[in-house]
Order: structure tokens, then sequence, then C-alpha cells
């Protein structure tokens, strides 16, 4: 269970103006700004959970997480996992948790793999029996067979994002950090990363807080998001209620035969290189329909007014979209 109760956390930040001039008078008398990265926030998530952490760049996300793994201790609030206060009780705490960070790396770079794993092991204090049957477990979860020996730096960042899991893994924790793990990777890669974290959640239970700004990793991982901006808790909610709420989006695709319709007010084309096709032929449109202005009905029977549809079919809106929605309304 992690209880997060009314945590704020400040950074000061040495102000410096551009120029030799003010580099020299900085050295003498530094000026200082306070950033609040985290602003009193408050949530809890239970056992087994999967949790999406979003929010736009710089609202609080990694904060939030050094502060929950014991890297860093907030200046007001508090916060308990299972139990324990991270940043005061590090070292049981790190038994519980794994952290994969997709821009840093908990791997040498110039040894094998293996070796590494070996290096975590002695770290956490693995059994040796124990160690075996997770490592067998991770190679075959993660297909890591062919990779074991290899150093770090001589990885593609797929291979190398499937090795940094495992070596979180290792110690078997009952939480898992992710913050970015997809980032980078191609869409193999991704799809191979999401479906190993489903999995670990399904037979081991583990509870997952991945932050991302890849909406699919979202979409394909959890059911829960909690929303970050300027620091504060803006949401906390069911991804799909918040879905239904937000957003009035639906997004249509238009097989068409004959002339290229033209939008109108509610409507936005985003099929990509749309003004290159011909005016009359056959084409395939994505339009976005603004249901608070146009109904889908209407959408379509103004396109059926201008060309001939030969097919049609009508998504609810996608989850950028939704995304984009909520940042516009909380100004973020
Ligand atoms: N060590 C630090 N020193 C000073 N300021 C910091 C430090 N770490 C974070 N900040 C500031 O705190 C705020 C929140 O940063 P944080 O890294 O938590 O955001 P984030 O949501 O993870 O962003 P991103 O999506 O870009 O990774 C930002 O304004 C950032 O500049």
């Amino acid at each position: 269970m992690i209880e997060v109760t009314g945590v704020t956390k400040t950074f000061q930040v040495a102000r410096r103006s551009a120029g030799f001039k003010e580099a020299l008078k900085s050295f003498v008398h530094r000026e200082y700004q306070e950033v609040r990265a985290l602003d009193d926030i408050s949530f809890t998530i239970g056992d087994g959970e999967m949790v999406g952490y979003i929010g736009p760049n710089g609202a609080g996300k990694s904060s939030t997480i050094k502060i929950l793994s014991g890297i860093l201790t907030p200046d007001k609030g508090n916060c308990l996992i299972n139990g324990r206060v991270p940043w005061k009780e590090r070292v049981e705490h790190v038994k519980d948790i794994g952290v994969v960070f997709g821009q840093r790396s908990q791997l040498w770079w110039d040894v094998p793999i293996l070796d590494s794993y070996e290096l975590i092991r002695d770290i956490y204090r693995v059994k040796e029996t124990e160690y075996k049957k997770k490592l067998s477990e991770l190679t075959e979860l993660l297909d890591l067979e062919d990779i074991l020996k290899t150093p770090a730096r001589q990885l593609s960042l797929g291979q190398r994002m499937r090795c940094e899991i495992g070596a979180s893994l290792l110690h078997s924790p009952k939480i898992l950090f992710l913050d970015e793990p997809t980032i980078g990777l191609d869409a193999v890669s991704k799809i191979a990363v999401r479906s190993f974290i489903l999995e670990l959640n399904r037979q081991h239970g583990t509870t997952v807080i991945l932050t991302t700004h890849d909406m699919q990793d979202i979409e394909a991982l959890t059911k829960r998001i909690l929303l970050i901006g300027k620091g504060k808790i803006l949401l906390d909610g069911n991804l799909e209620e918040v879905r239904d709420k937000f957003s009035k989006i639906r997004q249509l695709t238009v097989q068409y035969n004959g002339m290229l319709p033209l939008m109108t007010e509610g409507m936005r084309l985003t099929t990509t290189g749309a003004q290159e096709q011909s005016l009359a032929g056959q084409g395939v449109l994505t339009i976005q329909v603004d249901t608070e202005i146009l109904k889908v009905s209407q959408a379509i029977s103004y396109l059926s007014s201008q060309t001939d549809i030969m097919d049609i079919s009508v998504a609810g809106a996608s989850l950028d979209d939704v995304v984009v929605g909520l940042y516009k309304q909380y100004e973020i």
C-alpha cells in the first residue's frame, strides 16, 4: 500500500542572467529562485494496482517517483509504503521496490549483463536459489537468453530496456516504478515491454506506477490515472470515465470516391498529406469531429452531400486527444 499525504518539495535554483559581467556578479552574490516541484500532493495506491502518472514536462512526476523511492526527502508531508517511510528506512524500503528510469541505466556499461545482475544480486543479498529461479523466469519472459553475455553498451535500446527491467526485478520487489519505460523504443519492443509488465502484474500482483508521455502505454497498462500539473494532483480517476467525461471528440475514417470533401466548423482533417490528394478520385481521410459543435450524423451527411462515401467508421477520441483536452482544461 502506498499512502502519500500532503507532500511538498521545493528546489532552490540559482538565477543568473546571460553575459560575462552577470556571471561575475552571480559569482559574488548568488540569487536563488524557488521552484515548487510538488505542492501538497496526496494519493493512495492499493496493492496490485497499476496506475498511470501523467502530466506535462516539469509537472513533478520524477520528483514524486524519487520521493517514493527514498532518493529525495520532501520538505513537508508524509509517505508510507508498506508501512515504511522511504527516505527514513531506505535500506529496508529498497528491497520492496524496483525502479526503471528509461533515460538512465542501472547496468554497468562495459560488463556483460549477467555480471551486472550478479552485482545487483549481491547488493540486494538475494539467495542463490531464489536468484537462479528468478533469473530463469526473467530470461524466458523478457527473452534475454542471447544477450545476457553482451556488455550493456553493445545492446540496442530495446534490448537494453528489457535488461533494465530484468535488473529491477531480480530481488522480486512488490512495487515497480517505471519512468518512461518505452521511450525511444520501436513498436515491436514497446509491445514486448508492455506485455511483460501486464504479465508481471497478473502473475505476481506487482503494484506498478507508470510515468509516461506515451498514451499507448497508459491505455495498454492502466485503468486509473493520476494527473499532475504544476506540482498539484489535478485528477485521480478511472481512465474510461475520464475519457467519457472529458472528450467530445470522435474520429471518422472516411473512404470516398469522388470529390475531396471540404471541412466545416467542428470538423478537422487529420490525414497527413491529404492536401496532396487529387481533388477527384478515391481516398481515405481521417477527420476529427467536435460533437459539442457538430453531431456525428450531421458530419456524415455534410460529407455525403459532397462526395460518394464508400465506407466510414467512427471511433472515440484517442487518449492523446483526451490528454490534450485535460491539459487545456487545467491550464497546465
Ligand atoms: N534537482 C533539482 N534541482 C532544481 N530543480 C529541480 C530539480 N529536480 C526537479 N526540479 C524542478 O522541479 C520541477 C518538476 O520536475 P520533475 O522532473 O519532477 O518533472 P517531470 O514531471 O518529471 O518532468 P518531465 O516530464 O519533463 O520529466 C521542474 O520545474 C524542475 O525544473
